[in-house]
């Protein structure tokens, strides 16, 4: 089963970009800013409807599936996620399992406890969401998407409020649930973790793909390089890939500063 997006064209934002991401999969969605990517992951998530193309979910378009089977395949954590009302953590994640009301207690409260133990919330579960820090808040919201258990994580920006153990363990969480046969599709901006932990990388610039493919296919050091207009190379092992940007270290500027 794939989430396929189909000659997308959503005026001055996407120009017929395509996409396939396959269950069992992990891909990332990079580009610079304004590049199309959250608005082609809201496409998947069937939240904009494209100008021109279409969003296919198992063959079928995305838009004759019924509302309640959209929110049970498809799970989507915006880039910037408002919470309405200052409910406890608990609340929040528990709101995840409304797409399957009607479940056994015990299957939502397994789904609930795995979520708040995976995004490390026991310590936090009772406080209410305005207490918490800005990366604790985007774990709370992690974990009530996870609570859904859907076939498709669709997440904008996942790890960009998470200090370095979280999100390497959110990453890792995410590849478990790629094998667990779940389809996983991340807008990222950190292009080593895309390096490391995606199946399939594709590169957006100005509404376009730019590259595509296995990551050290999309993401070679001429792409980075041409599309971030940054000089990058790519340093390490593959799968400890680090990103090395072309900018003077300070060791090098103070060397070249006239001495007193
Ligand atoms: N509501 C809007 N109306 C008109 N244009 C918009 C709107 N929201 C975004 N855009 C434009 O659409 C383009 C793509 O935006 P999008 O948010 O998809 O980019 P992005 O790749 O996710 O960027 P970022 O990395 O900054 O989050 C940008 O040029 C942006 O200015």
């Amino acid at each position: 089963m794939t989430i396929e997006a189909r000659a997308l064209g959503v005026t001055g934002r996407l120009e017929n970009v395509s996409l396939q991401a396959p269950r069992g999969t992990v891909t990332a969605i990079c580009g610079p800013n304004g590049a199309g990517k959250s608005t082609l992951l809201s496409c998947l998530a069937d939240l904009r409807r494209p100008d021109s193309g279409s969003v296919h979910l198992a063959g079928r378009p995305l838009h004759f599936t019924s509302p309640r089977e959209r929110a049970q395949w498809l799970g989507y954590l915006p880039q910037s996620p408002e919470v309405a009302w200052d409910v406890s953590v608990e609340t929040l994640v528990s709101l995840g399992r409304l797409p399957w009301s009607g479940a056994p207690a015990r299957e939502n409260t397994e789904a609930i406890e795995e979520a708040i133990a995976t995004m490390d919330l026991a310590e936090l579960r009772h406080r209410p969401v305005s207490h918490l820090s800005g990366g604790e808040r985007a774990r709370a919201l992690m974990a009530r998407v996870l609570a859904t258990r859907p076939g498709y994580l669709l997440a904008d920006e996942p790890l960009a409020s998470l200090d370095l153990g979280h999100a390497a363990a959110l990453m890792r969480r995410l590849r478990h649930q790629a094998r667990q046969g779940r389809g996983v599709v991340l807008v990222i901006h950190d292009l080593a973790t895309a390096m490391n932990h995606a199946d399939y990388v594709v590169v957006l610039d100005r509404g376009h793909v730019a590259s595509e493919g296995p990551p050290e296919v999309a993401l070679t050091r001429e792409i980075v390089s041409s599309v971030w207009k940054c000089p990058a190379t790519w340093l390490g092992e593959p799968g400890e890939r680090a990103l090395s940007i072309g900018l003077p270290s300070p060791v090098s500027e103070r060397g070249l500063l006239p001495r007193d």
